[in-house]
């Protein structure tokens, strides 16, 4: 019989998977990791055609979209979608300083990147009108893609610093006339070792460029939870502090370095400070180093 034959490869086949997923931790990590890929993938599948539908295409605004599956006045879906991840995953924020983000007009927030989990940790906090800079071969992650290309991300080239800064300059004009705030990653790339790495500079110019202030954001380290090297992916709790806006209004290119300077001791010493750790032995500073 039809059934009967599905049921004698289906159950052994389940309880198989099972087992190995309990036997090998690895597999168990892996599989978590893949979860939350295909759930960002079918969240992404399933809200693409209402941010078309809503609002005809790429618009900052389809981070803010009238929920049509709840009908609440103001819910934005993407961001909503996504801070919903968190219950699956039994990870908690506790975010300190959300009062700094009340800048009048524009800004770069600048914040540490260790994971794919960051989305979730992004979208907890996001303000309202905030675009994203994120490289380029995120375009091509499927229905991740077309959804961050429909939330107005702003994809550069990586390989290319001059594309990339001209990229950026139109982004500092977009900001000023269509009072928009920008979300930069400095570190240029994911980073879960339990520290910072030396920032990029695209930011700190970019927000001179435009004299608009720059919100550094920490979050603490995830490594109690999360690890790769050692299988670990469970439930816990991040810190997240918002603090004070740097403003930049006087400076010019030549003080960049200074700024990017200051906002990674600070950034870093918050770092370990939410995270619990004690500086690296000889608390070295190796963007400073350099
Ligand atoms: C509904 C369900 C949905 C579920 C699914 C979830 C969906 C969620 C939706 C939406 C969330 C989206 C989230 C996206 C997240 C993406 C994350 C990433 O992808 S992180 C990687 C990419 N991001 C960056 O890389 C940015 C930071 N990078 C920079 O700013 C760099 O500075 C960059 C790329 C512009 C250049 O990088 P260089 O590697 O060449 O290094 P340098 O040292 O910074 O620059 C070289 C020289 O150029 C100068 N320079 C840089 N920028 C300049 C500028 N704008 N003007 C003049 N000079 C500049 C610098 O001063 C430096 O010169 P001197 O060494 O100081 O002499
Ligand atoms: C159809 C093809 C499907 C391919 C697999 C889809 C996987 C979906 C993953 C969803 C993750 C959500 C967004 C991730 C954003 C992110 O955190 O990207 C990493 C980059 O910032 C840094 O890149 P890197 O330099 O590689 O560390």
């Amino acid at each position: 019989m039809e059934s009967g034959g599905l049921l004698l490869w289906a159950l052994p086949s389940a309880l198989l998977l099972a087992l190995l997923l309990q036997l090998s931790p690895r597999l168990r990590f892996r599989a978590k990791v893949l979860s939350y890929c295909a759930l960002c993938l079918m969240a992404s599948a399933l809200t693409a055609p209402a941010c078309l539908l809503w609002n005809g295409g790429r618009t900052v605004e389809n981070m803010r979209l009238v929920c049509l599956i709840c009908l609440c006045p103001v819910h934005r879906i993407i961001k909503n979608v996504v801070r919903s991840f968190k219950y699956l995953y039994g990870l908690r924020f506790d975010v300190k300083g959300l009062e700094h983000f009340q800048v009048e007009g524009p800004c770069v927030i600048v914040s540490n990147h260790q994971s794919v989990l960051d989305m979730m940790g992004l979208m907890e906090i996001l303000p309202d009108r905030c675009v994203q800079i994120g490289k380029r071969e995120l375009l091509y992650f499927g229905s991740v893609g077309l959804i961050m290309y429909l939330g107005g991300v702003i994809f550069i080239n990586r390989k290319s610093t001059s594309n990339a800064k001209s990229v950026m300059s139109g982004v500092g004009q977009a900001m000023t006339t269509d009072n928009v705030k920008v979300w930069i990653y400095p570190e240029g790339t994911r980073n879960g070792n339990g520290d910072l790495l030396p920032f990029k500079k695209g930011a700190f110019h970019l927000a001179i460029q435009t004299q608009v202030p720059v919100i550094p954001v920490v979050y603490s380290s995830f490594t109690t939870f999360y690890n790769p090297e050692k299988n670990l992916f469970t439930s816990g709790r991040i810190r997240v502090e918002v603090l004070p806006p740097i403003h930049t209004s006087g400076m010019t290119a030549t003080d960049v370095t200074e700024l990017c300077d200051t906002c990674y001791t600070t950034m870093r010493e918050t770092f370990f400070r939410l995270s619990g750790t004690a500086r690296r032995v000889n608390g070295s500073t190796p963007h400073l180093a350099q």
